[in-house]
Formats: structure tokens, C-alpha cells, sequence
């Protein structure tokens, strides 16, 4: 199972490298390390599972971060109801060679800022992005697949697709007014 220790330090290359394309069809091995990335999220959502093997919860993580060279990342993100119970899953996905092939020019940002598995640390300052998406990707069986995102989940998505080019989130904070949104820019 993927544990904390499978992450590789903040300052290690690759998380600054471009991913290579995954070749079709995937080989096995690579499947079964997308497939243990899902299980890694909800473990690292699942309370006790998280508080045993020391896991920093998790909605989305990329192949890079665990130091794979390549274009995967996987979103296992739960909708709760008003009471806090888990409902369904809003996205439970593995996206291969994903493709932003529209955005809109307004932006949204988490008013809290966002945090990073790959990143050890608070790093104050929000993170504008995109507030609608469409992205292009294949599944594990090599289906092309379309979804159009907005708001929490489109930044979610982008977040993992920036792991994809060697971007981490604070490469998006204005050091210099890192709280003040844009006009263009809506706190969410
Ligand atoms: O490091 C990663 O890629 C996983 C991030 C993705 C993420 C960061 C900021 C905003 C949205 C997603 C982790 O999920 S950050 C920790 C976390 C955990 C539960 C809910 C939201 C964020
Ligand atoms: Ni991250």
C-alpha cells in the first residue's frame, strides 16, 4: 500500500519535470500502481485507516509525487450531505494523458489557500485558477473520456494536472499581494 514514505522529497527533480506520455496499452504494473493511488486517497480519507499509517489526507495525487515518470493522476473526491455523511463520490477517476482543451478566463481560488502532499509546510496565499475546465483524458482501459469541471473540482484537477508539468501551487501565488484576488479572481 502507498504510504507517506512513497512521496518523494518537495525539492526532488522530477516534481519539476515535465511527465512522459503513458504508452498504450498500459502495462500491468503501472496499472496496478494508478489503481493503489485511488486506495491511497480513500485510505488517507478514512480516519482510522489515516491516524494507523500516519497518511495526510488526500483528494487527488499524480504519479510524479511518488516519483513515476508519467502522465497518470487519480481523484477520489466524496460528497457529504448536510449531516457530514459521505454520499457518492463527485469525482472517482484515474485520468491518463489528461488535456485541458478549455477554460474559462474568470478564475477561482480556495480562500484558504491550498496545501500540497508533495509539500511538507504551509505556504500562505491564494492560488487562482481557471473556474471552468474541459478536460480530454483516457481512462485505464485506453477510453477517451471528456468531463467539464468548474469551481472545487475543477481546482482540484488542475492542481494534479500541474503536477503533470512540473508546477506545484505556489508557483500561482503573487508573493507580492499573495491574499488579494484579481478582479477576475472569486474566492470560493
Ligand atoms: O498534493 C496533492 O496533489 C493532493 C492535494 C490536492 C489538492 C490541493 C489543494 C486543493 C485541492 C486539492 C491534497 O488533496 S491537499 C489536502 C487536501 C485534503 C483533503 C481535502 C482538500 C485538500
Ligand atoms: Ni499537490
Amino acid at each position: 500500500m502507498i504510504t507517506m514514505k512513497d512521496f518523494v522529497p518537495e525539492k526532488e527533480p522530477i516534481l519539476r519535470e515535465q511527465a512522459r506520455p503513458v504508452e498504450f496499452p498500459i502495462n500491468e504494473e503501472l496499472k496496478e500502481t494508478a489503481v493503489a493511488m485511488r486506495q491511497f486517497l480513500i485510505n488517507s480519507q478514512d480516519s482510522e485507516t489515516a491516524e494507523k499509517y500516519n497518511l495526510r489526507p488526500g483528494v487527488g495525487v499524480a504519479a510524479p509525487q511518488i516519483g513515476i515518470d508519467q502522465q497518470i493522476f487519480a481523484v477520489y473526491l466524496m460528497d457529504y450531505d448536510e449531516e457530514g455523511n459521505e454520499t457518492e463520490p463527485l469525482i472517482d477517476e484515474i485520468f491518463v494523458n489528461p488535456k485541458i482543451i478549455s477554460h474559462a478566463v474568470q478564475k477561482v481560488a480556495l480562500k484558504e489557500g491550498e496545501g500540497c502532499l508533495s509539500v511538507p509546510r504551509e505556504v500562505p496565499g491564494i492560488v487562482p485558477r481557471p473556474k471552468r475546465v474541459t478536460v480530454k483524458y483516457n481512462d485505464l482501459e485506453g477510453n477517451e473520456k471528456k468531463i467539464r469541471l468548474r469551481d472545487y473540482e475543477a481546482v482540484v484537477v488542475q492542481h494534479e494536472i500541474d503536477h503533470l508539468k512540473g508546477i506545484l501551487f505556489y508557483d500561482h501565488i503573487d508573493e507580492k499581494t499573495p491574499w488579494e484576488p484579481d478582479e477576475d479572481t472569486t474566492l470560493i
